[in-house]
């Protein structure tokens, strides 16, 4: 029997249908350092292709039944998970070291973060490093203005990689790059081909990166994208705040949001200075914050809070009242470094 009580990542690669996620995990599963991952695939449709497609990794591949991972089929999810962990004790399967989700392409990643984080068993194995999320170049800004799943996968993203470059023009893939941005102004934008994503920049654990595209400002001309959406309008805000906030405070403000909005707040990321030395890393999926983390140092030489909401119908207003309406407990002021509006 072997002993491993050290937690393995889970890795939740999504994007909308035919992005490229199968071509871009066999990239990636083909390398030398992957060897000890393991892949969970679903597939929306009862006949699943996917997994025959992931030849590198034959026996450690397994097919979840057909249904959205998000919405059917989270007992097969759990069920893959925990076998998983029985084969590696048993020592019938190679050591996993990294566990990677491939969703259908409709997939909410919110519900499988959800899974991971709360059921009692997993969350003592496993936790959730990264949300990749695939966008087609060519037809992704027509996906986030007609599909709204295409807009949850954006928000839920650490690392967006951008696929298909090769086959769209600068221009379009300018503009993706900015809307995405837009839609989510902390995530981390690749591009597949551009030196065929570095692994450790792929998989490089996010705390780190943080601050790095942060507060960035986009040029962004909206009335490029009301385009007959079907999405309900989407905004994306940043904050910081003027002093160190009171931490507890802060938890009870937030958790009173998410139970009041919880169905409009798609995500919260953020750095927050409580006052000691490193910053507290906070991070939410809709109503699923995951355990904040203290980080022992900044990770750039700005030791402000940043905090970013994207939402659903509600103002950048309404969260700056509520906040302000909340200051003496918290300590700070918020203050609004940016907004951007999709309708
Ligand atoms: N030209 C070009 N084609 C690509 C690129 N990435 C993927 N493709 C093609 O796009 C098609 C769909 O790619 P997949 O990797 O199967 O996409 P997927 O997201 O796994 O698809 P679903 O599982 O159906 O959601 C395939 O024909 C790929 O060869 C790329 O960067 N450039």
């Amino acid at each position: 029997m072997r002993s491993n009580t050290k937690k393995r990542p889970v890795t939740v690669v999504t994007g909308f249908l035919g992005s490229g996620k199968t071509t871009l995990l066999n990239k990636v599963l083909s390398e030398p350092s992957m060897k000890n991952t393991a892949v969970l695939v679903n597939e929306f449709g009862k006949v699943g292709l996917d997994h025959h497609l992931l030849r590198k990794i034959d026996e450690q591949t397994i097919l979840l039944g057909g249904g959205c991972l998000c919405c059917t089929v989270r007992d097969d999810l759990v069920k893959a998970l925990k076998d998983l962990l029985d084969m590696d004790q048993r020592g019938v399967i190679s050591r996993v070291e990294r566990i990677i989700i491939e969703t259908s392409g409709l997939a909410d990643p919110a519900p499988i973060i959800f899974t991971i984080l709360t059921d009692p068993v997993l969350q003592h194995h496993y936790y959730v490093d990264l949300v990749l999320v695939t966008v087609d170049a060519v037809n992704g800004n027509l996906h986030l203005s007609r599909q709204p799943e295409s807009i949850k996968q954006i928000s839920a993203a650490d690392k967006i990689i951008v696929t298909k470059t090769d086959i769209a023009t600068p221009e379009v893939i300018t503009d993706l790059i900015a809307r995405l941005q837009s839609l989510n102004p902390s995530v981390q934008i690749l591009e597949a081909l551009s030196s065929e994503v570095a692994l450790e920049e792929l998989f490089r654990s996010q705390e780190m990166e943080h601050t790095q595209t942060k507060n960035k400002v986009v040029s962004f001309d909206t009335t490029r994208m009301n385009d007959g959406a079907h999405v309900p309008d989407t905004r994306s805000i940043s904050l910081t705040f003027d002093k160190p906030l009171d931490w507890t405070a802060f938890g009870l403000w937030l958790s009173m949001l998410l139970h009041a909005r919880g169905q409009d707040v798609l995500r919260v990321k953020g750095l927050i200075d409580v006052g000691e030395e490193g910053p507290v890393v906070l991070n939410g999926v809709q109503h699923i914050i995951h355990p904040p983390q203290h980080l022992a140092s900044w990770p750039s030489d700005d030791c402000r809070s940043h905090l970013v909401f994207i939402m659903r119908s509600i103002d950048a207003s309404d969260i700056l009242t509520s906040l302000s309406a909340f200051q003496s407990v918290l300590g700070a002021s918020p203050i609004l470094l940016e907004t951007n509006v999709h309708v």
